[in-house]
């Protein structure tokens, strides 16, 4: 791993000493954290260290076995007439109202796919810091392509210890998809592609868990909007005083996440504690997001979550983000509250929702109490 290329980098680079000059150098000129981490340094900046209540510690967690149960084989689910449909429904539905996290195996993405799709990650931050900036934010040829870091710099007191790309996915429209960086394109539509069918079948078999009417085109119309993202942790010499991702719940309806063999995905359970979700070969975590939690009326817990960097190696994962597109209503199915004897969120536009959870830095599970009725 060697020194970062100071010459094609900025003025100040090559004295990151100050504060300002970790910000303007890892965000503003685009190096990431990746460049941070290329410059060898042997403790994280003060940017970093996050207070004592928001560091992970692997010590601290507790006991997974009642909150997650063991993989889901969910090929029944997908094939046509498979015989334990029902059974593998009700499995999934349970464990979207227990933790909100769930692995499934036999999801239909090939061991190929994914190694693919995280070999991609590696190739894509390993690149050049030239190769990268054309599609920091501001200048991305495309709204639906992008590269950052930490989740909103500019509203963090303390930076995630993370970088990512984000690629956006609405149809077959390659118009859009040939601005994806190449050395990912292939790799993030192959995992998409074949993820369509699973995606479809869970969010059905949820959606349809929830004993109120609802129609096919209805559930399609909550899995509109598809996102690729590819987060990239580098190591990392002081992990236990930063995050590589804060405290947070997803936006989404689902999230289908392709985590590394390394580990360092935490959940929070039912406000008990901690869980980490072990890495298992060929497995993927379904999350159920913040927008599954309103059209349930809070009977899916989109559950808070956080992700810690690993001291000697870099860590990558994969999520796909499948949410419906900004001008579709969300709020609880008709027929909900009703049932619940409660209303607990109330009707809003998605994009109305999506505007305010990225106005700021994370805020854990606060994010929700935008969508709740008023007492
Ligand atoms: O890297 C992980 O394991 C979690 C990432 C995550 O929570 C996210 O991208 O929303
Ligand atoms: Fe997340």
């Amino acid at each position: 791993m060697g020194g970062i290329d100071f010459e094609s980098s900025s003025p100040n680079s090559g004295n990151i000493e100050k504060e300002s000059d970790v910000f303007e150098f890892v965000v503003k000129n685009g190096h990431g954290v990746k460049g941070l981490a290329d410059t060898g340094l042997t403790t994280v900046p003060p940017r970093y260290i996050h207070p004592p209540q928001e560091r992970i510690d692997r010590k601290d967690t507790i006991d997974s076995t009642p909150y997650l149960g063991p993989p889901i084989d969910i090929s029944g689910l997908l094939e046509l007439g498979g015989e334990n449909k029902d059974e593998i429904s009700k499995t999934l539905c349970a464990a979207a109202e227990k933790l909100g996290f769930f692995q499934v195996v036999n999801h239909g993405v090939s061991h190929e796919v994914m190694e693919n799709a995280k070999r991609a990650a590696h190739i894509f931050f390993n690149l050049p810091r030239e190769k990268k900036v054309p599609y920091l934010r501001e200048n991305s040829p495309c709204p639906h392509v992008h590269y950052g870091t930490s989740f909103s710099p500019e509203a963090e007191k303390s930076l995630e210890w993370k970088d990512y790309l984000s690629m956006v996915y609405i149809n077959d429209d390659e118009e859009v998809q040939k601005f994806w960086p190449t050395e990912c394109r292939d790799a993030a539509l192959a995992y998409l592609k074949s993820a369509s069918k699973m995606i479809h079948g869970i969010l059905s078999a949820l959606l349809r868990g929830l004993g109120v009417d609802i129609d096919e085109s209805t559930i399609l119309s909550y899995s509109d909007a598809r996102a690729v993202n590819m987060n990239f942790y580098p190591p990392c010499p002081n992990p236990e005083l930063t995050v590589g991702v804060g405290r947070h719940s997803d936006l989404a309806a689902l999230t289908i996440l392709l985590q590394d063999d390394i580990g360092g995905l935490f959940v929070k359970a039912e406000n008990k504690g901690w869980i980490e979700i072990p890495p298992v070969e060929d497995a993927l975590v379904i999350n159920v997001g913040d927008t599954l939690e309103i059209l349930s009326n809070g009977k899916y817990k989109s559950a808070e979550h956080r992700a810690l960097a690993s001291t000697t190696r870099a860590r990558v994962s994969v999520p796909i983000f499948v949410s419906p597109i900004p001008p579709t209503t969300i709020g609880p199915l008709p027929g909900l509250p009703e049932k619940h004897g409660k209303t607990v969120y109330r009707q809003l536009l998605f994009g109305e929702y999506k505007d305010n959870y990225f106005k700021g830095a994370h805020q854990g599970k606060a994010t929700l109490d935008f969508a709740k009725v008023s007492n």
